[in-house]
């Protein structure tokens, strides 16, 4: 078949996602090529991939670490670049077909915006960027005429269900969570729990920030928002599904009441691969499903009494304007003092209500207003949490 190598820049190339996308270029070299990589802090990882992808440019968003990469790359001849701008300025290179997005939080939106309107095919891991500025982002999508690639695992699912379903309505989208590691407990365990049983999610091995998520289900109402923009769907059209054992990764009812469902092992690289690949289906190493030895798919309802998280976030995207902006600078803060120690597991939701109960409220905010807002939010945040004690 006649194709052409798809140069990727991997904004995040030393993180979870980051590593499977290097592995999935590894295992087709003939289809992608690692192009950029962006990483924050990790000086070592970042160079030990460069030696071994070989990319034109590297980005150290950390400008205090920008010496010692530049210093440990001084025999290669790729370019050593470092700071934020740096990254919205790589991605506008013309040679570059695709850009994923594998930052944690806020840090995803200007690259994000910047690869739009240089016409890049976004790769999107990054689902706060859809959370903060849904709106902004499918609208300069759609002024550029390039395309926003799900790779979250659930929005790849629901994507592929979509394949060839043309103009056919969309009755629900059935959005699966795992119920994180927590599901079964009581609201009195919920207030023990620690940052250690936290970070030992079910199924799925991925950085620190979207497993805390997973764990309040905080993760399954930023991804409520994101497939409310990916897919044109009202947040009411959007249900979401516990479905502990992660093999289904969402499914699509069609007004005939059919439903397509997206199966695979839980292994990222499936959906990393779908992405780059796309519209082509090629050859992985996932491991396939055993439907003998899973034996049992099972299915429930959200408890949002304990996870208000998910109120919180189906509250934000009915309020619109610069609200989810608001509740994922609050969670952003909520989760780094979680991991800190400095609040409770149940503290984090009511961080997160206050901080969205006393920001200011934007009707229809610009790209300025939301750089104001997540601002101004993690303030409001971090001055409430000081009213706050580690004991629930
Ligand atoms: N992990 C998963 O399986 C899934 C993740 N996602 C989403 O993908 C995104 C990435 O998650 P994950 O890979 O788990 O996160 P990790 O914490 O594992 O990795 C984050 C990556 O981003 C880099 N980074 C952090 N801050 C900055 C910054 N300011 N500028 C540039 N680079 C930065 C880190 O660099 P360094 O390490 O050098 O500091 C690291 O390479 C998140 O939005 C997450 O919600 C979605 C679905 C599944
Ligand atoms: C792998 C992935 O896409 C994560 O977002 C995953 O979905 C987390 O699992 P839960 O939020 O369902 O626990
Ligand atoms: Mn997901």
């Amino acid at each position: 078949m006649n194709y052409r190598k798809r140069k990727i820049a991997i904004l995040g190339s030393t993180g979870s996602i980051g590593t499977q996308a290097l592995d999935v270029v590894a295992r087709h070299p003939d289809r992608f090529e690692a192009y950029a990589l962006v990483a924050n802090n990790q000086v070592e990882r970042l160079e030990e991939q460069v030696r071994r992808f070989n990319p034109e440019v590297v980005v150290i968003a950390n400008e205090e670490k920008y010496a010692g990469l530049k210093a440990a790359l001084s025999d290669l001849p790729v370019k050593v670049w470092a700071g934020a701008d740096a990254i919205e300025q790589v991605v506008q290179d013309t040679e570059i077909d695709i850009v994923l997005t594998a930052m944690v939080g806020f840090s995803g939106l200007k690259p994000t915006v910047s690869a739009i309107k240089s016409r890049k095919t976004i790769a999107l891991a990054n689902k706060e960027t859809l959370v903060i500025a849904g709106e902004l982002i499918t609208r300069l999508a759609l002024e550029n005429r390039t395309a926003v690639l799900p790779v979250d695992s659930e929005h790849s699912a629901i994507f592929q269900c979509l394949n060839g379903e043309g103009d056919n309505e969309i009755e629900k989208i059935l959005l699966t969570a795992s119920g994180g590691p927590f599901r079964n407990c009581s609201i009195k365990e919920l207030q023990q729990v620690t940052k250690e049983q936290a970070l030992c999610h079910p199924n799925w091995s991925m950085g620190a920030k979207v497993t805390i998520d997973s764990s309040t289900l905080m993760n399954k109402g930023l991804e409520m928002i994101e497939a409310r923009w990916l897919f044109d769907v009202v947040p009411s059209g959007i249900e979401v599904v516990v479905h502990p054992q992660s093999i289904i990764h969402s499914m699509v009812q069609f007004r005939d009441r059919s439903v397509m469902a997206q199966l695979s092992m839980p292994d990222m690289r499936m959906p990393i691969q779908y992405a780059f690949s796309y519209p082509e289906r090629i050859p992985s190493e996932v491991k396939p499903i055993d439907f003998f030895e899973l034996s049992t798919l099972t299915f429930e309802k959200p408890d949002t009494g304990k996870f208000r998280n998910l109120g919180l976030a189906y509250r934000s995207i009915e309020a619109g304007g610069n609200m989810p902006c608001i509740m994922n600078a609050a969670n952003e803060v909520a989760v780094e003092l979680f991991l800190q120690d400095k609040i409770g597991f149940l503290q984090m939701s009511d961080l997160i209500e206050e901080t969205m109960a006393k920001t200011g409220f934007i009707r229809h905010p610009s790209l300025e207003d939301y750089i104001q807002t997540d601002a101004e939010a993690r303030n409001v945040a971090r001055e409430r949490s000081k009213n706050y004690n580690s004991i629930n």
